[in-house]
């Protein structure tokens, strides 16, 4: 298959192509402005066999149609994304051009030019804030979407793109993930989240193991769970790398359809950071602070539709497993 990953020289993109480049036979071809990517982990990748990586940005409409010209794409899986909550407040056109805009471009090329099948990266933040009485047996898809940042909103207008496209072009065939916390590396350390400034809770934590911080916060200790701390649904990138090529395969005999990536179980911030403490061996400072704006206190999925639809069986459901992965791939780089 030809395939077109746009984003694959970020932390999750480039696990996807790892996989496709060790398991298949797939033609890849990686899109990436290099703003959060590096071109270090196409190096990396290339060890694996060589594939096309050119440097672009999707906001350059014409360069990107020249690459649809040129190429005859099967498939995309469209990882190029703003992810950075706060900043996605303090400046919501950047994320609805860099996300919404650029993901109506990139549909319509697909549509142009005959691409029959769409993976789309969307995430957790869509939900918003569900009540915390009704997540029972988790988050299902049919959960209300009322995204409360515009990080959030932007993949949801992207959602319905791809959706109300796929409606008037049966041809044109999708799965839309939201997934839930991604953290982790590859077991074999090749590649990892080098991204800067990280702000995610795993990341945050093995930099702190490794010394590269001198302590970290929590943000809130009075929220209503048990031991007042968030609780997130943590899933090793590797695991949500496989689903991706599950898709594939899947979207070969089925109808397009929205998953939710996670395992169904949460972990509070506190069991997290402890987590990362017991795995590293390193007792790191901790300190409590007032609530980060826009958290929800618990959001956790329920994974049943992509296990049962796409057979998809987790191989590293196992939170010190995806500490212990963060924290070896933090001390190597
Ligand atoms: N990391 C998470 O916990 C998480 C959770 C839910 C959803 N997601 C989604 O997963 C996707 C990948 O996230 P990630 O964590 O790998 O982030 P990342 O920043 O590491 O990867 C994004 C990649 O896209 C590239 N990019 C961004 N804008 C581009 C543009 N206009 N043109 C070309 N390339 C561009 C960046 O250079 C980077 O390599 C995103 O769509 C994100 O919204 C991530
Ligand atoms: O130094 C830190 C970093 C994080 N946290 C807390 O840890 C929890 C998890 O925070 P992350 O920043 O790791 O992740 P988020 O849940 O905020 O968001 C991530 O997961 C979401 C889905 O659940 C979205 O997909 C979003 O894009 C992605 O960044 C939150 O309660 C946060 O306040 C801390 O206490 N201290």
């Amino acid at each position: 298959m030809n395939i077109l990953i746009t984003g694959g020289a970020g932390y999750i993109g480039s696990h996807v192509v790892k996989l496709l480049l060790e398991n298949t036979d797939s033609d890849v071809t990686v899109i990436d402005n290099l703003v959060t990517g590096f071109e270090s982990t196409i190096d990396e990748l290339k060890k694996i066999r060589d594939f096309d990586f050119i440097k672009a940005d999707l906001s350059n409409w014409n360069e990107i149609e020249g690459i649809f010209k040129a190429r005859k794409f099967e498939a995309i899986i469209h990882f190029a994304a703003s992810l950075i909550v706060p900043e996605s407040v303090e400046n919501p056109l950047k994320y609805y051009l860099n996300n919404t805009a650029n993901t109506a471009n990139l549909v319509k090329l697909a549509n142009d030019y005959g691409v029959k099948k769409f993976v789309f990266s969307s995430t957790a933040a869509t939900y918003g804030e569900p009540d915390i009485s009704e997540i029972g047996n988790g988050i299902k898809e049919d959960f209300p979407t009322n995204p409360i940042n515009p990080y959030g909103q932007s993949k949801l207008f992207s959602e319905k793109i791809i959706q109300d496209t796929a409606k008037a072009n049966p041809e044109f065939k999708y799965v839309i993930f939201r997934y839930f916390n991604v953290a982790g590396a590859a077991p074999d350390l090749s590649i990892g989240q080098k991204t800067k400034n990280a702000t995610h809770l795993i990341k945050v934590a093995s930099e702190c193991a490794c010394g590269k911080r001198d302590g970290m916060y929590i943000f809130g200790t009075d929220y209503p769970t048990p031991d007042g701390t968030c609780i997130r649904d943590y899933i090793h990138v590797m695991d949500l790398a496989d689903a991706h090529i599950k898709a594939l395969e899947y979207l070969e005999n089925n109808e397009s359809d929205i998953f939710n990536v996670g395992y169904g179980k949460g972990a509070s911030v506190k069991e997290v950071i402890d987590t990362v403490k017991k795995v590293s061996g390193v007792d790191f400072k901790v300190q409590d602070a007032p609530r980060r704006a826009g958290d929800p206190a618990m959001l956790i999925s329920n994974c049943d539709k992509i296990k049962q639809k796409m057979n998809w069986t987790p191989k590293y459901d196992d939170l010190e497993f995806i500490c212990k992965t963060a924290y070896e791939w933090e001390k190597k780089i």
